[in-house]
This record gives C-alpha cells, sequence and structure tokens, in this order.
C-alpha cells in the first residue's frame, strides 16, 4: 500500500514536471490521496501538532454535515486591501487563470480536495485599522496541505510550486510524514489561562447609539440597521488557539467553528450563520435574525421559543433578511424554494429565527458572485443597505474587520461555502477583542438589545475561558 502510494507520487509528480517544462506558465502541482483511518484523525491533533505552519492556518467545520477542512501554509494567496473596486470578482477571475495553470492530480470527485482556496473578507473593504492590520480586505489561500474530512473518508491535497529546482524525493518524504502527523493523538493537559479583566466601550454610548437608530428608522430614513459592540478581554498567559478550538467544538455543536490564522493573530468564532453553500450546482442560503436567549428549563425554553417565534418585532426583523436573500438568490438561480414561516434554530446560549433559501445555481453564475450579492444581508447591514451601512459608519464605534463577513472556502469545480463571522473574537497573544451585534427596527429597546448582545459574547466567552 505504501509503495503503491510512494509510486503514484513519484509517477504523478514526474509527469507535472514534464508536462509544466514545456509550457512557460504555472507552475503548480497539486495531488490528493485518500487516507485510510478517518476514526484516528483528530482534527485538534492536526492543529497540535503543525505548529511549524503556524501564522498561515485555516480550520474550518460545518455542522450540518462535519466537514472538516485545514488548510496549511501558502503555495499561493490572492490578497487585496483596502480597495472599492469588486474584491470579490477580483479573487474570481484571479483563481480561474491561476486553475489553468495547475497540474491536478485528484481522482477523488469530493468536494473540499484538491486546489481548494480559504480565507474571508472583511466586512467594510474601505475601512483598514491597526486593530486588523493582519487582515486585509480580503485574502484567499492555497494552502501547500489540505486535509480534508467527511463522515467516511479523510483525504490529503499537498500544492508544490514549480518555480525552483523541485527534489521530487523531499516532496514524497514531506507528504508521507503530514500523514503520520494526521494520524497523531492529541495532546491532553494544556489549562484555559486566567482571565485578567473585560473592557467594552461605554454601555451608555452604546445604547445611546441604539436610541439615534431608532430615531433615523422612526423618521423613515432607514427600516433596520445592525450594530456591533467590542468587548477586549485579557489574559495571564498566551491564549493556545488549539484548546479555543477544542472547546469550541465541543461547546458549540450548532455552529460553523472556524480559525484563520494571519502572523501573529487568529481570527475565531462559532457561527451558527451560513451565508451560502453551492454543491454540484445546488444552493443553500440561510437567513438568520431574530433571537431569545435559552430557558433554564426545557418548559420555560419553550415558552420563551414560543414568544419568539410570534413576536411580531422579531418577525419583522427576520423578514427584511428574508426578501433580501429571496430576491438575490432568485436573481442567480432556478427552483428556488423558500417556507412561509421561520422556524426555530437552537444554539447552546441563544435561540434564532431561521428560514433556509434553496435553489440551482444558474449556468454561468458563480459562487463568489452569490457571495458578493448578499454581503451584507441585513442580518449584519440593514435596510436599506446603503443608509445602514452609512450608519454603521458614522455611528457604529467598533472595528469590525473581518468580524460580520464572509469566511469560508471554494474549489476548483466552484463548490464550497462561505459563512458569515459571527460570534467570533480576534485572539492577539494574552488578548482578545470580541464581537457581537443586533438588528435594531424600530420598536427595539435599547437595554434589551444590550443585553442579548452580551448573551452573543457567551460562546467565545466560554471558549476562552472567560465566563464565570
Ligand atoms: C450580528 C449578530 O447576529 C445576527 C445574527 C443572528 C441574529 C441577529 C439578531 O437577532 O439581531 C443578528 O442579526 C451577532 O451575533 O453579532
Amino acid at each position: 500500500m505504501i509503495e503503491t502510494r510512494q509510486q503514484r507520487f513519484t509517477e504523478s509528480i514526474s509527469e507535472a514536471l514534464d508536462y509544466q517544462a514545456h509550457k512557460d506558465t504555472p507552475q503548480l502541482f497539486s495531488y490528493t490521496e485518500k487516507i485510510a483511518g478517518v476514526e484516528e484523525i483528530n482534527p485538534i491533533a492536526v492543529f497540535q501538532y503543525t505548529q511549524s505552519f503556524k501564522g498561515s492556518r485555516f480550520f474550518w467545520t460545518s455542522p450540518e454535515d462535519g466537514m472538516v477542512l485545514i488548510g496549511l501554509g501558502s503555495a499561493y494567496q490572492f490578497k487585496e486591501n483596502k480597495t472599492n473596486g469588486d474584491r470579490f470578482e477580483h479573487v474570481h477571475s484571479e483563481w480561474n487563470d491561476l486553475l489553468k495553470s495547475v497540474y491536478i492530480d485528484n481522482p477523488y470527485n469530493q468536494p473540499g480536495t484538491g486546489p481548494v482556496i480559504m480565507g474571508g473578507f472583511s466586512f467594510d473593504p474601505e475601512e483598514s485599522s491597526e486593530l486588523w492590520e493582519n487582515y486585509p480586505s480580503s485574502q484567499m489561500t492555497l494552502p501547500e496541505y489540505i486535509i480534508t474530512i467527511d463522515d467516511s473518508d479523510a483525504y490529503l491535497t499537498c500544492h508544490i510550486r514549480f518555480d525552483g529546482q523541485v527534489d521530487i524525493e523531499n516532496c514524497r518524504a514531506s507528504f508521507t510524514q503530514m500523514i503520520e502527523t494526521m494520524k497523531q493523538h492529541p495532546q491532553q493537559g494544556s489549562k484555559d489561562p486566567e482571565c485578567v479583566n473585560q473592557q467594552a466601550k461605554s454601555a451608555e454610548e452604546w445604547k445611546e447609539t441604539v436610541r439615534s437608530a431608532t430615531e433615523r428608522i422612526e423618521n423613515k430614513q432607514m427600516n433596520k440597521v445592525v450594530l456591533a459592540r467590542e468587548l477586549r478581554v485579557s489574559f495571564t498567559q498566551t491564549i493556545p488557539v488549539s484548546r479555543v478550538l477544542e472547546n469550541l467544538l465541543e461547546q458549540q455543536k450548532q455552529s460553523y467553528i472556524f480559525a484563520l490564522e494571519s502572523g501573529e493573530d487568529c481570527f475565531i468564532g462559532a457561527t451558527p450563520e451560513r451565508l451560502v453553500k453551492v454543491e454540484n450546482g445546488e444552493l443553500l442560503s440561510t437567513c438568520l435574525a431574530g433571537t431569545s436567549p435559552r430557558g433554564e428549563t426545557p418548559q420555560e425554553d419553550e415558552v420563551l421559543g414560543n414568544e419568539l417565534l410570534y413576536d411580531e418585532k422579531n418577525r419583522m426583523e427576520h423578514a427584511f433578511v428574508v426578501d433580501m436573500i429571496k430576491q438575490a438568490i432568485e436573481a442567480c438561480s432556478d427552483n428556488v424554494e423558500v417556507p412561509e414561516s421561520p422556524v426555530l434554530y437552537k444554539l447552546r446560549n441563544l435561540q434564532h429565527l431561521y428560514t433556509p433559501v434553496k435553489g440551482k445555481l444558474r449556468e454561468g453564475h458563480s459562487l463568489l458572485e452569490v457571495v458578493r450579492s448578499l454581503h451584507p444581508t441585513p442580518a449584519m447591514g440593514g435596510v436599506p443597505r446603503e443608509e445602514a451601512l452609512s450608519f454603521i459608519k458614522e455611528e457604529e464605534k467598533a472595528d469590525r474587520g473581518w468580524y460580520s463577513a464572509p469566511i469560508g472556502w471554494m474549489d476548483a469545480m466552484d463548490n464550497g461555502e462561505f459563512a458569515v463571522a459571527i460570534r467570533s473574537g480576534l485572539i492577539q497573544k494574552n488578548e482578545a477583542s470580541l464581537f457581537a451585534g443586533c438588528g435594531i427596527v424600530k420598536d427595539s429597546d435599547p437595554e434589551k438589545e444590550f443585553q442579548e448582545t452580551q448573551i452573543k459574547f457567551s460562546p467565545m466567552l466560554m471558549a476562552l475561558g472567560g465566563l464565570q
């Protein structure tokens, strides 16, 4: 088995080198292999044992299909800063150009294997700040190694650049070494560092901004706006990212768990909000807006859930999102299906109103084009979009950076998925900035909205060990 594997790798890379020798483009080789023994692979252990890639790792898992994607290192990167051009279109066209020059050996028809780019975008391409200096307005990376795990199989993909002397033996040995790394057992015993300080901008100031938003809504200058807050937390020691990931995986089973390292920082979170998923042309988007806490007992939980389902203010907040997403998906898809009424989506700390939107992506439309038309939905920006965004720019005092923006991956067959990076935080050594926001409509009560943001901080606070 090992011998056959080594042979396949050697033959494939030799063929690629040979093929590329007659061309003046390329220079990239993409090779995928199915790895036996998926039950042995522990995603957290992979993260713990790949410290040599620290600063350029990506972690993703989806609650629906349980798929895990880990990206390590960078063989190629699309990156753009502070632009008012079309950053989604730029990535889309550069990705398609790059794909023309990749020699691909991937015999598996499995989404998320072969050449896959991973990363995300900032909320507002025109904003930049010191806090987010390691996170440009768009950054999608083709990793050196990609580990893809679905329920029954695991795959390893590697990307090798052909722009210098290629040592085939070395490349093959590194690939084999990475397979060994995938099968390591997690290291036990790391403790959560102690939280020593939590600091947010003045609560009164934030509530005042909510009041001024409701006034604008009363005056018919807008219908809805989402306002966010930032909480800076400090710990006694450097925050261990793999430990936080492990906690999120255990505590937030209904959410996407993601992490993206960039330089010394790590943007990490557990978001329930799918922006869009495309698999073999089937499209799925999600409207998630309208929030209530979970009850202490099943009875209280049911009462709170029912109140949320029939609450006029929350239904209005939700309906703005459904209308916009439905319209955007209809513009690029056939057979669009949207249920009449929302259902409840229950998380550990909160429950939301939830409406799925399904369709068949029309020929000629791409995943990134859908991301561009959806971002930001009224669950993150507001209605009308431009009015809400300029209110956020002028009045909201949070440095959003990548919070509430698209994060995800896409492969060479235009399969992929983007979530909206909420319930998230930016880890910087022993400190982290956490973010939480709420949809404001005309009947919003500033105190209640403030309490809602407090609960929305809890998934990250819990995972960091900062929630007593
Ligand atoms: C903006 C956030 O949540 C959004 C997603 C779901 C429900 C929301 C709400 O009910 O306000 C928000 O629109 C956040 O968690 O930071």
